[in-house]
């Protein structure tokens, strides 16, 4: 399998060299040169497989022909066994035909550990194959960068600079994230938003000798290796609902639509998703994108699901790729018009395409607060303020009750406990296993949201060797 970029300027990978190279030298994003498919009896047959087992079997075709394959199984057994549920992502139900995918068991308690745990040790077990060292760069709105931070540290081969927005994330994911006290970690607080820093990840990896001498990779989801491993939780919770007899909704809290595309690549590949939900906070450049055909990101609004606080969706693009029939070229003048107008326009066939598939809504802060309330009343569960986004636009849908609906629960309610208390005093606590840094070290530097500034610094951090120049040179 090779893995081709969105832009069509840039040669074809492998999954190994895509996950390594991250984002593509012309500015794209890898994509597999075509989607594997699974059959109905192949999908039949992941029910009562372990997690681990399912997801070997999803993701094994994209590695075809690739050293990697051999360490498949291995990786995702050592990814999984530190979970806090033995079923790592186990399903509820909180209403009639309507589910509660629980994805926060991992290490950091959100949706990213299911893929960091997996990517964080390719990049290693790689590294150690081909010699060598890595310098990981990664924006977070929280969850990335805790997830990051705890799959990457105390690795020798790989330092990690995390990009997080000052004063934007929760205080728990503060914590997890500064208060890791080996080498190899870096924290940037950015004075920006999230999208700025994701717009410095994006310009180092433009800087094409920089990359080369610092070994650059990138863990946000704009690297494939995080959507491939996001990709299994959609056929289990599926096939454990009656999947592929039986047709699945799901409703995924959207930020930089990484997660939300993964659920496409399921149904790409075989699985009978009837439809899937974008849930955005107040952050809405996807819903009104969907409404009127114009994506217009506009500036980043502050919410109590701070890790959706974003609005340019980068994973958006790998839709508009797959929209545009695998036309790069289209999908250049889509991307140059973005940058040149901060605005591109849809057809009406184009958008009629997309809705075909997918809804979009966005949630206010206070339908948020009640849907907390309201499912906790309910059912007793205590969501967080992410989940609750994500149930209150699956209640948008209009054919809702025909089909199961899961809503995706990205994080733990103890990452957000003011916001998932619902001002009621139901307090969540965290699980025991997961033991919070609760220290107060702090390990973290504050920058301009300037690429120069960032640069300097990380070249000034990172441990990667200085380029030798070439013999004879
Ligand atoms: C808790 C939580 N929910 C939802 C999202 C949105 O996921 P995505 O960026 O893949 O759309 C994020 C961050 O990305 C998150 O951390
Ligand atoms: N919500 C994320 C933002 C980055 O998303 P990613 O999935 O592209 O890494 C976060 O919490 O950091």
């Amino acid at each position: 399998m090779k893995f081709i970029s969105t832009r069509g300027e840039a040669p074809a990978l492998s999954f190994e060299d895509a996950l390594l190279a991250a984002l593509a030298p012309d500015g794209g994003l890898f994509m597999p040169e075509a989607w594997p498919r699974l059959e109905p009896d192949e999908i039949a047959a992941l029910a009562g497989l372990d997690y681990a087992d399912a997801a070997d079997l999803i993701m094994s075709p994209f590695l075809a022909g690739d050293p990697c394959q051999d360490d498949l199984q291995s990786v995702l057994a050592e990814a999984y066994d530190a979970f806090h549920h033995p079923a790592v992502a186990p399903l509820s139900q909180i209403g009639p035909n309507a589910f509660i995918l629980e994805l926060f068991h991992g290490p950091t308690l959100a949706f990213k550990d299911l893929a960091m745990q997996v990517v964080s040790r390719f990049m290693n077990r790689a590294l150690l194959r081909r010699g060598g060292h890595a310098t990981v760069v990664g924006a977070t709105s929280g969850d990335t960068g805790a997830a990051a931070i705890e799959a990457f540290r105390g690795l020798d081969a790989i330092d990690v600079f995390i990009l997080h927005p000052k004063g934007r994330i929760s205080d728990v994911q503060r914590r997890q994230m500064t208060t890791a006290t080996e080498a190899n970690v870096h924290n940037i607080a950015v004075e920006g938003t999230f999208d700025d820093c994701q717009a410095i990840v994006k310009a180092l990896f433009a800087d094409r000798p920089l990359c080369g001498r610092l070994g650059l990779t990138g863990i946000n989801s704009i690297n494939f290796g995080r959507i491939l491993a996001q990709v299994p939780y959609y056929f289990t919770a599926a096939v454990s609902l009656g999947a592929p007899h039986r047709p699945v909704a799901f409703t995924v809290p959207t930020g930089n639509f990484g997660d939300i595309f993964a659920g496409y690549a399921a149904r790409a590949m075989g699985l009978p998703v009837s439809r899937l939900v974008i849930a955005t906070n107040l952050n809405d450049s996807l819903p009104r994108a969907f409404a009127s055909g114009i994506y217009e990101p506009q500036g980043v609004v502050a919410t109590s699901s701070p890790s959706m606080d974003i609005q340019l969706a980068s994973n958006f693009e790998r839709l508009l790729f797959e929209l545009a029939g695998r036309d790069a070229v289209r999908v250049r003048v889509w991307m140059d018009e973005l940058r040149a107008t901060g605005a591109f326009r849809l057809s009406q066939g184009e958008l009629g395409q997309l809705r075909d598939l997918f809804g979009a809504h966005s949630v206010g802060e206070h339908e948020t607060e009640m849907t907390i309330r309201g499912v906790f009343e309910e059912t007793g569960m205590l969501i967080d303020p992410h989940t609750a986004v994500g149930v209150a636009a699956s209640a948008q849908e209009s054919d809702r009750g025909i089909t199961p609906m899961v809503v995706l629960s990205t994080a733990h309610p103890a990452k957000f406990p003011d916001a998932s208390s619902g001002r009621r005093g139901a307090c969540p606590s965290s699980p025991s296993a997961c033991g919070f840094a609760l220290a107060s070290t702090k390990r973290c530097t504050v920058l301009p949201s300037d690429v120069a500034a960032v640069a300097e610094f990380i070249v000034g951090h990172s441990r990667a060797e200085p380029v030798r120049a070439e013999a004879g040179a």
